[in-house]
């Protein structure tokens, strides 16, 4: 078991994330931080995305805005999904408007070697900006996160953001052993990634993995789902995991699997419907990020929908389906966060 760091037992997404009835429903937001926030385009101005995630003082400055602004329930890291990937001296660069672009995409064998272990030491600037944040949040939790093994695979075969992940397909059916060996490689970078994160002090992580929706529950089962388990596996019995996917109703249950705690639901799928699924689980999500850009009486509306709905599950974090659009206004997501907490609050 990781050496994680106790926390405030009275947080309410801490309490919502072990099953227990919190105080009022708790609410966060990913990509809570970054593009739609002034203050986020201010504090980035002049530095590279992933520049920005090696400087701890800033990672600091920004996971804390939308804590802010928003007095949301759980802070999430600012970093990246290719951020452990770039520490291990992979070619990568995130684009600004297109995404993270590798030089060299992993296709052969050969490339297995190039994805070596991550060593705590390679991500020091990590450790250093959980810690600033341990002192700055108090009460607040912070979670931290990995890209899971599919999804980062996809962006290392494909070569950078891909509509239909044929490359990775094609490689995972025709070349079975050399899939397994690239997503186990994942599996333990990514698994050693949040380890760290942990033993710096979050106190809950999210395992993404955006992209398993494009795969059918058969070859998720066989491609995707032992490698995300492994992932998770090295943060059991520390801290909360959440486990969130997109365009994955199908699948839920097998995502479930995995042993994360709490099980993230995208924006398809009422939350009612999938508590009928995983009545086991607690449920986090799920109002569709484009409402946010709706006006407020139709997004209180569905803010009032999405918290009805979420009252069928052993436990509800509320959350967006996906992640804030950059063009959100915050204005709005205020509105959300207060509407949650005014209608919750026992
Ligand atoms: O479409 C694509 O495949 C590229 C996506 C992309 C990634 N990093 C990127 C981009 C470019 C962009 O957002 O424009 C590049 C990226 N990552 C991030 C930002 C900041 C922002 O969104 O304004 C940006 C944009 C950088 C900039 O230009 O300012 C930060 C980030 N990525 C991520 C997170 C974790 C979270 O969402 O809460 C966070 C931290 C957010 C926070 O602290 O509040 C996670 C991430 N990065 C990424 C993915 C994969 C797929 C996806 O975005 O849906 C995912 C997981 C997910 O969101 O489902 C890859």
């Amino acid at each position: 078991m990781v050496n994680a760091v106790p926390s405030s037992p009275e947080s309410p997404f801490l309490a919502a994330c072990r099953g227990e009835e919190p105080g009022r429903t708790p609410v966060w937001f990913m990509r809570q931080a970054g593009r739609s926030l002034p203050e986020y385009k201010q504090a980035r101005a002049g530095t590279s995305m992933l520049e920005a995630c090696r400087t701890p003082e800033l990672v600091c400055e920004i996971t804390m805005q939308p804590v802010r602004r928003y007095g949301v329930d759980a802070a999430i890291f600012f970093s990246d999904i290719v951020v452990p990937l770039a520490a291990i001296g992979l070619d990568i660069e995130i684009v600004p408007g297109v995404g993270p672009v590798v030089a060299e995409p992993l296709r052969t064998e050969a490339d297995l070697k190039r994805l070596r272990n991550l060593d705590p030491c390679d991500v020091g600037y990590v450790t250093e900006a959980v810690g600033l944040l341990r002192k700055e949040l108090g009460d607040t939790p912070l979670i931290g996160f990995a890209g899971a093994p599919f999804t980062l695979a996809s962006y290392l075969i494909e070569g950078g953001p891909s509509r239909d992940h044929a490359k990775t397909k094609a490689l995972m059916k025709s070349r079975p052993e050399v899939w397994h060996g690239i997503a186990s490689r994942l599996a333990a970078i990514c698994g050693e990634f949040l380890r760290v994160q942990v033993e710096a002090g979050a106190q809950a992580v999210q395992l993404f993995d955006s992209w398993a929706g494009a795969l059918s529950e058969a070859d998720y089962r066989t491609y995707a789902l032992p490698h995300s388990t492994a992932a998770l596996a090295g943060v059991a019995e520390s801290v909360p995991r959440i486990h969130f996917g997109v365009g994955t109703g199908h699948l839920l249950e097998a995502m479930a699997e995995t042993g994360a705690e709490v099980s993230g639901v995208d924006f398809r799928i009422p939350l009612d419907e999938a508590a009928k699924r995983l009545p086991d689980k607690v449920l986090q999500g799920n109002l569709d990020p484009a409402l946010v850009l709706a006006d407020d009486a139709a997004l209180t509306a569905e803010t009032d929908r999405v918290v009805a709905a979420g009252r069928a599950a052993k436990a509800h974090v509320f959350n967006l389906g996906h992640g804030v659009l950059p063009d959100s206004d915050p204005g709005k997501l205020k509105l959300v966060v207060d509407r949650v907490h005014e209608t919750t609050t026992r």
